[in-house]
Formats: structure tokens, sequence, C-alpha cells
């Protein structure tokens, strides 16, 4: 695993935005041989989402060739709600570029069958060859897309109970009103996100560093579920400063001096 420790939130979103630009890049993708993105919603990667658009915008990179499958989806949330991640995807990201409608895949909450649904959504990854790279955020609890605590840690793309922590963490979305977060989400499982070639979670902010901790020095367990990122053979953690305050000081000097470098020609 690389933990990226940087010092604010801006150089998390620079560094992601950089790295996905990088891989999408050295990939050169064609239409017969598209680059598969992973993507997450939250409040954590709109900053990245603002900086690739201005990246197409002054024409460094072109999203024609990308496919996209978002991470998760609330259940019996109307699609057009602004809320919905179908919503939130479409204006802090897919309105601004280049991608193709028919690249863009976001799991359906109000499909009639939730089964054939999500059995879809992971046959339609695996015709495209699997995901190249999925961007992801954490939970205060330490899930993963919507891999609440205790989901199996060989999970796939299924429908998940909320808990009643990030029920409230969200309601801030729904005018701080818990009764209007919906009570499930489709979500990708924990065995689905090991298939990617490569995982980036983006973490900011003092309310994510025991999720962090749990990540980087916890054991792997399935009532942190972002602890799967140690299984990974590809994972990087993107963190900002406060989210890294409860690792121990050796476990951050280790990380600081392996990325010295590369943060240095990043950021400079
Ligand atoms: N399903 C999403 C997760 O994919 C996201 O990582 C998490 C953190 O969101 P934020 O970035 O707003 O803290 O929120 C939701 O629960």
């Amino acid at each position: 695993m690389r933990l990226i420790p940087l010092d604010i939130p801006s150089h998390v979103a620079k560094w992601a935005a950089l790295h996905i630009i990088n891989r999408i890049k050295a990939f050169r993708p064609t239409a017969d041989q598209p680059f598969v993105l992973g993507l997450p919603t939250g409040g954590t990667p709109v900053e990245t989402y603002k900086l690739l658009i201005e990246h197409y915008k002054a024409g460094n990179i072109s999203f024609k060739n990308v496919v996209t499958f978002n991470m998760d989806e609330y259940v019996n949330l109307p699609k057009e709600h602004p809320e919905s991640y179908y919503s939130f995807m479409h204006k802090h990201f897919f309105e601004h570029i280049d991608i193709p409608r028919e690249n863009i895949n976001l799991l359906d909450g109000n499909a009639k069958c939730i089964k054939t649904e999500c059995e879809s959504y992971e046959a339609k990854m695996k015709q495209y060859g699997g995901v190249h790279l999925f961007m992801g955020g954490v939970g205060n609890d330490g899930h993963i897309a919507f891999n609440e605590p205790a989901s199996s840690l060989a999970s796939r793309t299924r429908e998940q109970a909320l808990t009643e922590e990030t029920r409230i963490a969200n309601s801030r979305f729904f005018n701080n009103d818990v009764n209007q977060v919906p009570k499930s989400a489709l979500t990708v499982g924990i065995a689905t996100l090991m298939e990617a070639k490569e995982i980036m979670v983006l973490a900011t902010g003092r309310q994510k560093a025991l999720a962090v901790q749990a990540a980087v020095e916890g054991n792997v367990n399935h009532l942190w579920t972002i602890s799967c990122l140690q299984l990974h053979p590809n994972a990087i953690i993107v963190c900002d400063e406060p989210a890294v305050m409860e690792l121990r000081v050796k476990t951050l000097k280790y990380f600081q001096a392996q990325e010295k470098e590369n943060i240095q020609s990043i950021l400079s």
C-alpha cells in the first residue's frame, strides 16, 4: 500500500487528478480498448472532479475513450432527485467533459429487479475486462463504497442497508434531516473492488482519521471494510494532514520519506 501524506484538501485533489490523467494517458485508450475508471460520490472527490474538468477544458485530457462505473447509488430515490448519485455525477463531472453518454455506468436504485441489476453491472464490468483504476472515498466508520461495517470481504454488488451513522453523516445533503436519507443503497462489493487493477482512496478531514488508521495500521477486518486495501496489490490512500492524525509518528514518517520526491514533483 502507498499512503500519500499531503497537507491540505486541494493538494489531495491535485495529486488524485494528476494520477488519473497520467494513468489514462499511459494506457492510450481507444474506442475498442477504453480505459475503465471507477468513480465515487461524496464531498471529498468534488475538488478532484473540478480539476479533471479544468484539465479537459485546457485540452490536457480527453474522456472520449473512458468508460466509467460508479460505486453506489441510493435505493428508491428518484434518479432526478438532486441528491441521487446519478444527479451528483452529471452535475459535478459528466456534463462538463467529452465522455460519450453510453460509456457512463451507474447502478439503478429504482430497478424492478435489484438482483438482475447488480448481476448485470458486474457482468458489464467483466465484459470490459475489469476496472483499471477505482477511485473511492471512505466513510467516517471506515466503509468503502457503501460496504458498511460487517459487510463480507467477499461481497459482490448488492443492496446494502445503511447504518444510522452513515445516514446521519449523509443527512447534510438532505436538509440535515436524517429521515430524508434513503435506508439502503446498491453498492459494488469488496470483492468487486478488489478485482480493480488499482484502487485510490481519498481521505480528508479529522473525521476520517480513525478510518485511515484502521486502513493502514489495523488488522484486515470486516468492521472496517476499508482495511481490505491491505490485501490489494496496488492500493493508494491520498490524505490531508488531519486525516493522518491517528497514525503513529513512525508510520507517518515512513510514508513521508517514501513519498517525499513524488510529492515534490507532483505539487511543484
Ligand atoms: N457512499 C459514499 C461513499 O462512497 C463515500 O466515500 C462516503 C464519504 O463521503 P464524503 O466524501 O462526503 O465524506 O460517503 C458515502 O457514504
